[in-house]
């Protein structure tokens, strides 16, 4: 069976583990989703990526956009006013002989709404807005990019002048392009563009007759040059970071502003549904659900619309890649193992098990996600690798041989595992990993991803009769919601497994 249609099953628990949301590394994680779902995003060629051209826009003056159109955010909007307000409130700050702030760099995972802090710090200090994005700097003659940097402060000026404006903001999309870390001689038109603007950046002082402020954003900011965050550059830093719920809630209420909702609509619910979701997801996700009501001629978006939104941002449109039956089956068989485990650690976390090609996915289970967690213990890191590990192992049990398509389940599994070794939680102990050799390592990561996985289909073939009844389902609806799989544990399961023990 070829690899590409296998990875049907993988992004599965790759979501999973997200949903479950038991992570010590949140954000590790979290831009790991992204990254996924991004990659699936460009793939469709979903409207999110349309919105880029108009976001890098070169000239406007100042954006009719305030701090009140970002949903959530509430700490980084709140350190970025107060940074602005020194801007404002620029006599104050000249008779304590303060140094003006010259430069603010927003970093945080792509689409948590950077730009749109950017054009609303404009807005907050009545400033024009010029922007320019790294990517713009791309393949330049040498020479051509400073030149493009020197414009760029200059229309600033220009603009706060012909506007009447006392202060202009210069917004950098992607700056880790022309300020990424330099490696020998390489990349001399980058380092040119580089030196430019720090040279502007060095040019500027408190008593200008234009206040210049820089706003640079990055999801890269470890490949930034250090000249770049010296005091007097980019020295103010703040985090944009993914949206917790109560944000999401927030994102979802200002997209949803201007469209027919159905009344009975639970916002709360597709925001739970929506863990490690960015602001530009949710924004997708709104716009989706409206275009898959207009396709029903349906008056108002119902849940369901959000609900296929859903699936269709995490996992890209449905295909009409043809699986052969067995495939099918195979996918079934292999997602009904993930739910069957991950309903066993955590009743209710299954929302919905899934047969049908999204992107590069032939199946998938979409999770409820737990609360948000930060710490985890030996147990909880075990569960998840077994909710890793029991695709493959359903695969096992039901054909006794397993197909590529859990390549990525492995991944994430070895991801634990790493995690639960370095943090002392293994049968190694504490380790100083210096003194460990890789042999011990790997030894002990074998050791506990065999336990597991035997542990897993040990499990497993305790429910015959879940996987047959669901295969049935799944075969001929392609769909199982997470109440059905349920009310299917509860009907075939064995008592003494059927809750997390
Ligand atoms: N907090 C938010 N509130 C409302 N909408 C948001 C929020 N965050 C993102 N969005 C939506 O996502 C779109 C993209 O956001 P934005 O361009 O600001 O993200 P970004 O962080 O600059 O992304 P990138 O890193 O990809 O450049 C916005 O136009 C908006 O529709
Ligand atoms: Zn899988």
């Amino acid at each position: 069976m070829s690899k590409g249609v296998m990875i049907g099953a993988t992004p599965a628990v790759f979501l999973f583990l997200i949903y479950l949301g038991y992570n010590i590394f949140p954000l590790a994680i979290l831009v790991g989703i992204i990254g996924v779902s991004w990659m699936f995003l460009s793939r469709s060629g979903s409207p999110l990526r349309n919105n880029r051209g108009s976001r890098t826009k070169k000239k406007d003056s100042v954006p009719d956009l305030s701090f009140e159109d970002i949903g959530g955010q509430n700490r980084s909007k709140g350190e970025l006013k107060e940074a602005l307000d020194f801007l404002i409130h620029r006599d104050r700050i000249n008779q304590y002989g303060i140094r003006p702030i010259k430069g603010i760099l927003l970093s945080g995972p792509p689409g948590t709404g950077k730009t749109l802090m950017a054009k609303a710090a404009a807005h907050y200090t009545d400033s024009v807005f010029v922007a320019t994005s790294g990517s713009e700097f791309v393949e330049m003659y040498v020479g051509v990019g400073a030149q493009r940097i020197r414009d760029l402060f200059q229309e600033a000026r220009n603009l706060a002048k012909k506007k009447q404006k006392k202060s202009a903001i210069v917004f950098i999309d992607e700056i880790d392009i022309i300020g990424g870390q330099r490696e020998g001689s390489q990349h001399r038109e980058y380092d040119q563009t580089l030196n430019q603007l720090l040279t502007e950046m060095d040019g500027i002082s408190a008593n200008m007759e234009i206040q210049l402020l820089v706003i640079a954003a990055t999801n890269r900011k470890d490949m930034l040059d250090s000249a770049l965050l010296r005091p007097g550059r980019f020295d103010r830093h703040i985090v944009v970071d993914l949206p917790d719920k109560k944000a999401r809630i927030a994102i979802l209420n200002l997209h949803l502003k201007n469209k027919p909702l159905a009344k009975n609509v639970s916002v709360e619910s597709i925001s739970d549904e929506t863990f490690g979701f960015s602001g530009a997801q949710l924004e997708s996700l709104t716009n989706e659900a409206a275009i898959y009501a207009l396709r029903e001629k349906s008056e108002v978006i119902a849940q369901k619309h959000l609900s296929q939104a859903i699936d269709k941002v995490m996992m890209g449109e449905k295909t009409d890649r043809e699986a052969t039956q067995d495939e099918r089956e195979r996918v079934a068989v292999h997602e009904l193992g993930h739910a069957i485990v991950s309903e066993w650690v955590r009743p209710g976390s299954v929302s919905q098990v899934s047969l049908s090609p999204r992107g590069q996915a032939l199946g998938y289970v979409r999770h409820h996600p737990g609360e948000d967690r930060y710490l985890q213990t030996r147990k909880q890191i075990e569960e998840q690798i077994m909710i890793c590990l029991a695709g493959a192992a359903a695969e096992d049990k039901v054909y006794q041989n397993r197909s590529t398509g859990a390549q990525n389940d492995y991944e994430q599994a070895n991801r634990n595992i790493r995690m639960m070794i370095d943090a002392g939680l293994s049968d190694l102990g504490i380790i100083n990993k210096e003194w460990v050799s890789n042999e011990t390592l790997h030894r002990e990561s074998s050791k506990i991803l065999k336990e597991l996985y035997n542990q897993t289909l040990h499990l497993l073939h305790r429910y015959t009769h879940v996987f047959e009844e669901g295969l049935h389902v799944l075969l001929q609806e392609e769909v199982l919601s997470g109440e059905q799989f349920r009310q299917l544990l509860k009907q075939y399961a064995p008592s003494s497994v059927s809750v997390s023990s």
